[in-house]
């Protein structure tokens, strides 16, 4: 079937058997009455056979779950030995030293225990079998492989617990020491006294000021994507927007950070023409070598970057070493020539200073003395390019899947962004009355949330509900979990950014008693909330507001892996076409950054409560 030009995709075949997710089958199906072309009963058959199969696969792992193939058996060995001991009279005292001596919380309940197969969950991101499990052992449970134990914690006092009240018993773990080579003693991995003085100078660099002027910045760089988006309906061309979305978040987070305009969005054309581009080009690669290389470190069970010869003669380690070099080399360089602006600018320092010129995180942080060596420098702007970057590359791409299967949703979008943008860029102003724009990146952010978990280690031993844990305890909070909770969420797995009401607060973990954590929470949240917040609704707002999304004709099955971040294994392929109405062309209007900003001085004051406020409402 032939239209515009376009192959229609025959319907395939739900996933049949195999172990996909609950989004995989609903994809599956739905992908193709996408374009509105197929009959509605279809899609209704469709949907209800996805249902079957849904529930087929649970029953089938919940009957594996319930016949134990998963549950650890205790043997109850210490306390046959105590009962044993105390039934041949032996002292109260020694009964409770041998209590210590073998750490066993005898007279707590256990936590529900279960053991796991890696074999089990290669196929598929680790995150769907920890919610199968969920449903079967809850709030909290604890999962081996072989000789490793995590606590899963799907509970929301108990996030709450670890991530807010008794914050200071944790620390990142595992993550801290997956992420070393590339972040250091960066805000993200950093624990103790490094990430309290560390905070404490960054969190400043991110006023309000600083994150309104970012939005003519968000503009100008989705203006570019919009560019590239308009050549590819010219030419009849379908677009992977997943790749797009990486490159314009990049280009952001570089200018953002430190002031380095990746122009990724433009490099990737292979027309390199000057030494400049040359440049540039190796270091868009280079960043990406060394975030796939983290993203690979983060699902890999053993760490075989750290086998002595291997990680020297390793043509992908070696790869990783020399990318992480020409990054640091291109770091230090872009801190010495900000060193030199900041010694040769007259401008006082005040709580929200701002370089017109140069309004990056780096440029705060050097104009206000922050005491600190070039490595740990260099660290934070690492992890705040990392941190910034394949998040919201990922909440962009996600948004788009999730509208691309609502049309009604992406309607309802569009006529808010007419009736508030018209055909101008957005504003600061703008941005406060997109309220449904919000409320579908809100509702985006809980169906995938960006990362799906949180990794914590105990740093002594607590209560966790009424379990007793030791120090040193592995701990993943599932926010996937949390966030599809069928207890705590109605229709949980649809999306529905109808479940926020327009004239509610926007949702934080606050508000939600840490049953949605979008950026985390308590002492270490997410320090880049509020800008990226404003950079999705920017991004969305422009794209909709010029073009229909819908998936592309035969396109790959859009699938989800997982590193940090949740992708999708075969890109997001869309057909993407200029709207006819209303008119599409912007009228340029647009603050800029080098000049009289008109964002600048209007900002609302609710911003400066930073601990409440993601979004402006
Ligand atoms: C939609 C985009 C984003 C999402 C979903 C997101 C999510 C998160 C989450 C969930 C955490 C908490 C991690 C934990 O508790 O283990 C976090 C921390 C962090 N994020 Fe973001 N983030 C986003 C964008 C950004 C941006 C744009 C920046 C930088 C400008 C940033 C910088 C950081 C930093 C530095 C931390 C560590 C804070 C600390 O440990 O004190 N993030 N982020």
């Amino acid at each position: 079937m032939e239209e515009s030009g376009r192959r229609v995709p025959e319907m395939r075949e739900a996933d049949g058997g195999d172990r996909a997710g609950t989004s995989r089958r609903r994809l599956v199906i739905r992908c193709c009455s996408l374009n509105g072309r197929e009959p509605e009963s279809v899609d209704k058959e469709a949907e209800s056979v996805q249902r079957l199969l849904e529930e087929e696969r649970r029953a089938k792992l919940s009957a594996r779950i319930a016949s134990g193939e998963f549950t650890v058996q205790r043997s109850g060995f210490i306390s046959l030995l105590k009962n044993g001991l105390s039934k041949f009279g032996a002292p109260s005292g020694m009964l409770e030293l041998l209590s210590q001596w073998t750490g066993a919380h005898e007279d707590y309940p256990k936590i529900p225990e279960a053991k796991g197969a890696i074999r089990a969950i290669r196929s598929e991101p680790f995150f769907i079998p920890l919610y199968e499990l969920y449903l079967t052992y809850g709030g909290i449970f604890r999962l081996t492989f072989g000789p490793k134990s995590f606590l899963i914690v799907s509970d929301p006092s108990i996030a709450k617990h670890i991530l807010r009240d008794n914050s200071k018993s944790y620390s990142k773990g595992i993550l801290a020491e997956i992420l070393e080579f590339v972040m250091g003693k960066g805000l993200i991995p950093a624990d103790g006294e490094i990430w309290r003085v560390r905070r404490r100078a960054i969190v400043p660099a991110l006023h309000q000021k600083y994150v309104s002027a970012m939005i003519s910045l968000f503009g100008q760089a989705t203006d570019r994507l919009c560019q590239k988006l308009d050549e590819a309906d010219s030419n009849g061309e379908d677009v992977e927007m997943e790749s797009l979305f990486s490159r314009l978040t990049l280009d952001i987070i570089g200018k953002a950070v430190f002031n380095y305009d990746f122009d990724s969005l433009t490099n990737d054309t292979g027309i390199v023409e000057v030494l400049l581009l040359v440049l540039d080009s190796r270091t868009v690669e280079a960043v990406y070598t060394v975030l796939r290389e983290a993203e690979d470190r983060s699902v890999q069970p053993i760490p075989f970057w750290e086998i002595p010869i291997w990680k020297d003669i390793s043509p992908k380690q070696r790869k990783v070493k020399a990318s992480l070099k020409l990054i640091n080399e291109i770091l230090d360089n872009l801190i010495a020539i900000c060193k030199r602006m900041v010694e040769e600018e007259e401008l006082q320092f005040h709580e929200d200073y701002i370089n017109e010129k140069d309004p990056s995180i780096l440029h705060f942080l050097l104009a206000s003395g922050d005491d600190v060596s070039s490595k740990q420098l260099r660290d934070d702007l690492m992890t705040m390019l990392i941190a910034g970057h394949e998040t919201s590359a990922a909440v962009l791409t996600w948004t788009f899947f999730l509208l691309s299967m609502e049309p009604s949703v992406m309607s309802k979008l569009q006529n808010e962004v007419d009736s508030v943008l018209g055909d101008r860029f957005p504003t600061i102003e703008d941005t406060k009355k997109l309220k449904y724009t919000t409320r579908v990146i809100n509702e985006s952010l809980r169906l995938y949330p960006q990362p799906p978990v949180l990794i914590r280690r105990s740093l002594e031993d607590d209560m966790l509900g009424k379990y007793p844990i030791r120090r040193g305890e592995d701990i993943f909070i599932s926010v996937w979990n949390l966030h599809r909770c069928p207890k705590h969420w109605e229709d949980a797995d649809k999306f529905n950014p109808e479940r926020w009401p327009l004239d509610g607060p926007n949702p934080n973990e606050t508000n939600q008693n840490f049953s949605y954590l979008p950026f985390g929470g308590g002492p270490r949240k997410c320090v880049g909330d509020m800008f990226a917040s404003f950079e999705n609704v920017v991004a969305v707002a422009m794209l909709v507001q010029r073009f229909n999304f819908e998936m592309a004709l035969g396109a790959p099955r859009v699938e989800m892996t997982t590193g940090a971040t949740i992708h999708t294994t075969e890109g997001l392929n869309m057909r993407v076409t200029r709207r006819i109405k209303p008119p599409i062309m912007p009228e340029l209007e647009m603050p800029v950054l080098n000049g009289n900003s008109g964002g600048l001085s209007e900002v609302e004051p609710e911003l400066a409560q930073r601990e409440e406020i993601a979004v402006p409402l």
